[in-house]
């Protein structure tokens, strides 16, 4: 069931607490909750999503969720590679977490980041053959919302059809999608790619998107979808703010955490509940880690000098934020079929509205994309002077392509159509950190994923922006294309200088809680995703991959969730 109010839930005892309902958490309190004997709780700080219409329609995701009600509008600090720009920093505020407010492209990324996992952690339980199977009990792919047979645009043999949350091909059809697709089918450079979910992404494709019927599916409307939500051992309160981990004893393991703090009124007043089993922190990458400081797990010199009383020394904590830095160049066109005509014309935005309203179609029932690419630099480009390759293998692509059939940087111009490539790098070496700003739990934390924070990574996007210009040199492009928006000369310098001036973060923070191999003298969880060095505490989120995944991160999200669950149960 779920609840708005504590005082309406009949129990005080649970074995699993689950902190944070959104894309990771609601996975495990749908398997756990799967043995009747089993009590769950989940603790989210957003509101139901049950009503939450910004959050159904599939093209809202990109022009009126950011900034919303259900977004908990962090931003980074400035930025020193992007002019000291100040970069907003979205993530769900919602039950489903930024499964409710992601853009919802669907990709598995790369079998090499995977069997990476597996190295650096020493459980071959996470390579990419292991997983296979998780991935697969999260996929359920359905027909594109316009019903057409997407044969030809995807390859079946790699996909599951019984598994929770709906994929699809996309189901409107944009103006662009001939020519870059002719394009693909012509180059050695951009090839086109059946199926970018077969553990090989490199190719242009048509994106895969969490969409089911032409609505949004997300980890809210499929594991915690009323037949779940139903079971009398789940229960799931929203509005609930996580402000500490209690430490409940001591144990010859390391101290016990088994106790959550939260809050309904704004720190108003607080309540303590304890697990009889283990408590599951899955609030993400920037709530998780700010989690585990704010109950004295963390890096103790600095926790103390905010007045935070250390109860576990974990200097990896926070430590290895990872992001996906992204940049576009975009094209006047010679059409008027692009979401721009629609985008800036009320009457057509509320017509577009209407379809989707009374049917489930229509332009709105497709995101920024209907084509992505991923692609290498060849192992000899002087990008990899004096360094190693970055890539968590040989068939792992550096940077992406994300076609957009319009304009994409904000507001729509008044005037004119666009055609927009944004390119981003997928294997970044900068690394970040989340820390606090003081002992106050309700207080937002210090986001710094220090973006392009290196030469290889802005060498990736000035080599990725060169790229998007050579894809569109296609003579199919000829007379649609008309002239580049921003004028930008070739030279290394001038591609910088609008690099920095443009560049923002593809919403994929990670490694904020990185797991390592047990025994390591780093990380913050081990291959079984429990805290080192605690006994009852466990993460699961984006948070706990020590590379970020070299594509969108929410399949590997939900994967890891799903694998994490069997975990678990193993250990009940
Ligand atoms: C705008 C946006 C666009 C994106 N686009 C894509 C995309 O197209 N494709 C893709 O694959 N990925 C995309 N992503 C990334 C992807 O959605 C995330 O990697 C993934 O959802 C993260 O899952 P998670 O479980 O780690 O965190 P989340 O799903 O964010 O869940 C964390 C949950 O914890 C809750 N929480 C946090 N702190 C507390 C607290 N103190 N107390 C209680 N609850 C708390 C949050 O409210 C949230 O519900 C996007 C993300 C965003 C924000």
């Amino acid at each position: 069931s779920l609840f708005e109010h504590f005082s309406d839930i009949p129990h005080r005892e649970y074995d699993f607490i689950i902190i944070g309902g959104g894309t990771a958490g609601n996975v495990i309190a749908n398997r756990l909750s799967e043995n009747p004997n089993i009590s769950i709780l989940v603790l989210e700080a957003g509101g139901s999503d049950r009503g939450a219409y910004l959050t159904q329609v599939p093209y809202y995701g990109l022009t009126k969720l950011p900034g919303s009600q259900y977004d908990w509008g962090y931003s980074t600090v400035p930025q020193p590679n992007l002019d000291n720009r100040v970069i907003p920093y979205p993530r769900g505020f919602v039950l489903g977490g930024s499964s409710s407010t992601n853009l919802m492209v669907y990709t598995r990324t790369s079998a090499g980041d995977f069997d990476r996992y597996a190295a650096v952690t020493g459980d071959n339980g996470w390579s990419w053959n292991q997983l296979k199977p998780y991935f697969y009990k999260n996929e359920k792919l359905t027909a594109p919302a316009d019903g057409h047979n997407p044969s030809g645009q995807y390859n079946p043999i790699f996909h599951s059809t019984s598994g929770m949350v709906g994929v699809s091909l996309p189901g409107f059809p944009r103006g662009s999608d001939p020519l870059i697709l002719q394009t693909a089918s012509r180059s050695s450079e951009f090839p086109f790619k059946l199926d970018m979910n077969s553990g090989n992404s490199l190719g242009v494709g048509w994106v895969q998107s969490s969409i089911k019927g032409g609505v949004r599916s997300s980890s809210a409307t499929s594991y915690l979808s009323d037949q779940y939500l139903g079971r009398p051992n789940l229960h799931v309160l929203v509005h609930a703010r996580v402000t500490r981990l209690i430490k409940t004893s001591s144990s010859a393991h390391g101290p016990v955490f088994r106790g959550v703090e939260f809050t309904q009124n704004a720190g108003a007043s607080k309540t303590i509940l304890n697990a009889k089993k283990e408590v599951i922190l899955s609030a993400g990458s920037i709530g998780t880690p700010a989690i585990l400081m704010h109950s004295g797990i963390g890096d103790a010199t600095t926790l103390q000098s905010l007045g935070i009383t250390s109860t576990l020394n974990l200097p990896s904590v926070g430590r290895n934020l990872t992001e996906h830095p992204i940049s576009a160049i975009v094209w006047r066109v010679n059409s008027t079929n692009t979401f721009d005509s629609i985008d800036r014309d009320p009457a057509a935005s509320a017509a577009a509205e209407t379809l989707w309203n009374t049917t489930h179609t229509g332009t709105l029932t497709t995101s920024l994309t209907t084509q992505i690419g991923f692609f290498r630099f060849p192992n000899t480009h002087p990008i990899f002077n004096g360094m190693e390759d970055p890539a968590s293998g040989p068939t792992t692509p550096h940077y992406e392509f994300i076609f957009s059939n319009g304009w994409i940087l904000g507001e729509t111009p008044p005037t004119d159509n666009y055609f927009t490539i944004s390119f981003a790098a997928v294997q970044p070496t900068s690394r970040g950190s989340i820390t606090l700003s003081s002992s106050d739990p309700l207080a937002a934390p210090i986001i710094d994923p220090n973006l392009l924070g290196t030469n290889y990574d802005r060498a990736t996007l000035r080599e990725g922006m060169r790229a998007a210009r050579r894809f569109i040199q296609d003579p199919v492009f000829n007379g649609y294309l008309l002239d580049e928006v921003t004028e930008v000369g070739d030279s290394d310098d001038s591609i910088d200088e609008y690099i920095r001036s443009l560049t923002a973060v593809v919403f994929h923070p990670t490694g904020t809680a990185m797991m390592s191999a047990k025994g390591a003298q780093y990380g913050v969880v081990d291959p079984d995703l429990k805290v080192k060095g605690a006994v009852g505490l466990r993460v699961v989120d984006a948070s706990i991959f020590p590379f970020v995944p070299s594509g969108h991160t929410q399949a590997p999200v939900y994967a890891i969730a799903e694998r994490a669950s069997d975990l678990i149960k193993a250990d009940c």
